[in-house]
C-alpha cells in the first residue's frame, strides 16, 4: 500500500493504472477505523483492481460549535489496517492540500440535506457532497462505497451523482454492529462507560419501530411520539431526531402500512451523537452483520 498526500501524486499513481483498464474503487473516510470501515473496504477489493481509502475530516461539514478539533485520529494504526485489509493507495491530504484557499464553489443538495440530521446540522450535508464531489473529481472512481448507517447520506450521494451525471456508481454497504447492536462509529470512543451502556437504546429503539410496524402502526405522528417516548425512558439519551419517512424521497408519509419505510435516529447520549436507520417492511435489516 502507497500512502499518498497531495491531489497531484494521487493523480499521477492512479493515472499509469487507468490507462491499463483497471477499475478503481474508492472508500471515502474520515479515519479512525473500525469493523464498519472495513467492510466497505472488503466490498470495494472483491469488486475492483485497484482500492484507494480515503482519510479526511472534512472542515466543510462540520459546524462551529462541533467535534472538529477532537475528532478521534490515528493514522497510524489506520494505515496498517488499510495495508492488512488489501488497500493500494491511502489518500491522505491535508487541509491546505484539498482547500488551499476558501472555497468559493460548491456543491449542494439543499432540500434532501435539510431534512433529518441535515435539520440539526445545518450546511452539514452541502460539506458532504462538496468534499465527496472533490474526491470524485480527483480518484474518478468506477465505483465508490458508502455505509447504510448514514442512510441520509447515501440519499444524497445518490441523489447527486445522478443530477450531475457523476460517473461513478454508488454502492451502499449493510451496516455494521457490536454484539449488543449498537452501530460501530468512530465516535462511540467518546462514550464513557455508563453512556455505552445507555446507547443501547438506539438499536433497541429500531427493533420497536419494526415491532409497531409489524403490529399495524399506521399513524406517522404517533409512531413518531411513541419512539421518542421510547428512547427517552433511557435518562442519558434525547432523541434529537426519530422520525419516519419514505426511504428514497425521505418526504414526510401520511400514513405507514402498505410500504417499505424509512426509520431514521438521531440520538444524543450525553454530549455524544449516535446515528442508526432502518428500512422497515421490506427484507433488508436481515443482511446486517455483526462485528
Ligand atoms: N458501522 C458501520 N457499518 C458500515 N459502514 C459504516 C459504519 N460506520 C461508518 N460506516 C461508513 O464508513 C464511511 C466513513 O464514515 P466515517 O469515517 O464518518 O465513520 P463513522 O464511524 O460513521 O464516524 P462518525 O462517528 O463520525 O459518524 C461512511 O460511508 C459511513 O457510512
Ligand atoms: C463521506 C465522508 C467521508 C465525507 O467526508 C463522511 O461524511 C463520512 O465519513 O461519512
Ligand atoms: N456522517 C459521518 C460524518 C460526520 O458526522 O460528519
Amino acid at each position: 500500500m502507497e500512502i499518498v498526500n497531495t491531489i497531484a501524486a494521487l493523480r499521477e499513481r492512479l493515472a499509469a493504472h487507468r490507462r491499463a483498464g483497471k477499475s478503481v474503487g474508492l472508500v471515502p473516510t474520515m479515519g479512525y477505523l473500525h469493523a464498519g470501515h472495513m467492510e466497505l473496504v472488503s466490498r470495494a477489493r472483491m469488486e475492483n483492481d485497484i482500492v484507494v481509502t480515503s482519510i479526511f475530516v472534512n472542515p466543510l461539514q462540520f459546524g462551529a460549535n462541533e467535534d472538529l478539533a477532537k475528532y478521534p485520529r490515528d493514522l497510524e494504526r489506520d494505515s496498517a489496517v488499510l495495508r492488512d485489509g488489501g488497500v493500494d493507495f491511502l489518500f491522505a491530504p491535508g487541509v491546505t492540500d484539498m482547500y488551499p484557499r476558501p472555497m468559493e464553489a460548491v456543491v449542494d443538495v439543499p432540500n434532501l440535506g435539510a431534512e433529518l440530521e441535515g435539520a440539526v446540522r445545518p450546511g452539514h450535508f452541502a460539506g458532504v457532497a462538496t468534499v465527496v464531489t472533490k474526491l470524485f473529481n480527483i480518484v474518478q472512481p468506477d465505483s465508490a462505497y458508502f455505509g447504510e448507517k448514514d442512510y441520509q447520506q447515501v440519499a444524497i450521494i445518490r441523489r447527486m451523482v445522478e443530477d450531475l451525471a457523476q460517473p461513478v456508481r454508488v454502492v451502499p454497504v449493510p451496516t455494521v454492529r457490536d454484539a449488543d447492536g449498537l452501530a460501530l462509529s468512530s465516535r462511540n470512543v467518546y462514550l464513557s462507560q455508563e453512556e455505552r451502556a445507555a446507547a443501547v437504546i438506539v438499536p433497541k429503539a429500531l427493533a420497536e419501530a419494526e415491532r409497531l410496524y409489524d403490529l399495524g402502526a399506521d399513524d406517522p405522528i404517533a409512531f413518531e411520539e411513541a419512539l421518542r417516548a421510547f428512547i427517552e425512558k433511557e435518562p442519558l439519551a434525547t432523541a434529537e431526531v426519530a422520525a419516519v419517512r419514505h426511504p428514497d424521497t425521505l418526504a414526510e408519509l401520511t400514513k405507514l402500512q402498505g410500504q417499505p419505510v424509512l426509520v431514521a435516529l438521531f440520538v444524543r447520549i450525553g454530549t455524544t451523537r449516535l446515528l442508526d436507520n432502518r428500512v422497515i417492511g421490506r427484507k433488508q435489516a436481515a443482511s446486517e452483520k455483526a462485528a
